[in-house]
């Protein structure tokens, strides 16, 4: 039962290690701090990039989960890169963080997701290849990251997000979710079905009409709310 102060709502001693500048070429040249943990539930080296927030606005947050086809090789097969970008150009603007939180494949690792592709092309859907291999449909567990917000002060946002679970999970860990706002939709010729399985299956607010009979083209539709 806890007693509403965080240390017992939040037992891990997570503490800033390290801050870092730096010029993000992908953010309109602004500076921005990375920042490194101690103290880490999973030891896993997750990072925030943070920029400051005026004062009397709640910093915008976006827990951005690794994906590094997506997000370093550009792959349409998912969403990650752009919605990685989009992020990173808000929190610039407004001030925030992402945090860059090491669960690729949605927490089973790189290998495991490529495997998990190989099952979607025989006609599985993002889910069902996961359970397929053995695995969760959906392994993220946001105590890390929590920890990372306290430890930057962050402990009242405004979440980048369309997955409800981030927003659930976070407030149960003593972060107080002001506020959840949308990413864009960044549909490509390959990623219909496998958006339309996250708004189906994990409930994530995607406000186009997706389907697998979705026709499909080379050219990225973007819909930004
Ligand atoms: N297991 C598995 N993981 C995937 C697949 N495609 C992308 N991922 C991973 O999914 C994670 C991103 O999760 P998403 O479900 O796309 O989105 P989200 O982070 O839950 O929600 P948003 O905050 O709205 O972006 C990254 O870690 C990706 O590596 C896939 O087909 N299978
Ligand atoms: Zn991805």
């Amino acid at each position: 039962m806890n007693d509403g102060s965080d240390t017992r709502r939040f037992p891990h001693r997570t503490a800033v290690r390290a801050r870092v500048p730096v010029t993000l070429h992908r953010a309109g040249h602004r500076t921005a701090d990375l920042v490194t943990f101690t103290g880490l539930p999973d030891r896993e080296e997750h990072l925030a990039v943070v920029v400051p927030a005026h004062r009397h606005t709640v910093p915008l947050v976006r827990l951005h989960s690794e994906c590094l086809t997506g997000d370093v090789f550009g792959s349409a097969r998912c969403d990650c890169g752009p919605q990685l970008e989009e992020a990173l150009t808000s929190i610039a603007r407004e001030g925030g963080a992402v945090l860059y939180l090491r669960q690729e494949g949605r927490g089973i690792g790189l290998y495991n997701k490529l495997d998990a592709y190989v099952l979607q092309d025989r006609g599985r859907d993002t889910f069902e290849a996961n359970r397929l291999l053995g695995r969760g449909e959906d392994e993220r567990d946001y105590t890390a990251a929590a920890g990372m917000l306290h430890a930057l002060g962050l402990s009242r946002v405004r979440l980048l997000t369309n997955n409800p679970d981030k927003a659930r999970q976070l407030t149960g860990l003593g972060i107080e979710v002001a506020e959840t706002a949308p990413t864009g939709v960044y549909l490509t010729g390959e990623n219909g079905r496998y958006l339309d399985a996250k708004a189906r299956h994990a409930g994530h607010t995607l406000p186009v009409s997706l389907s697998p009979s979705t026709p499909r083209s080379d050219d990225m539709e973007v819909s930004v709310p």
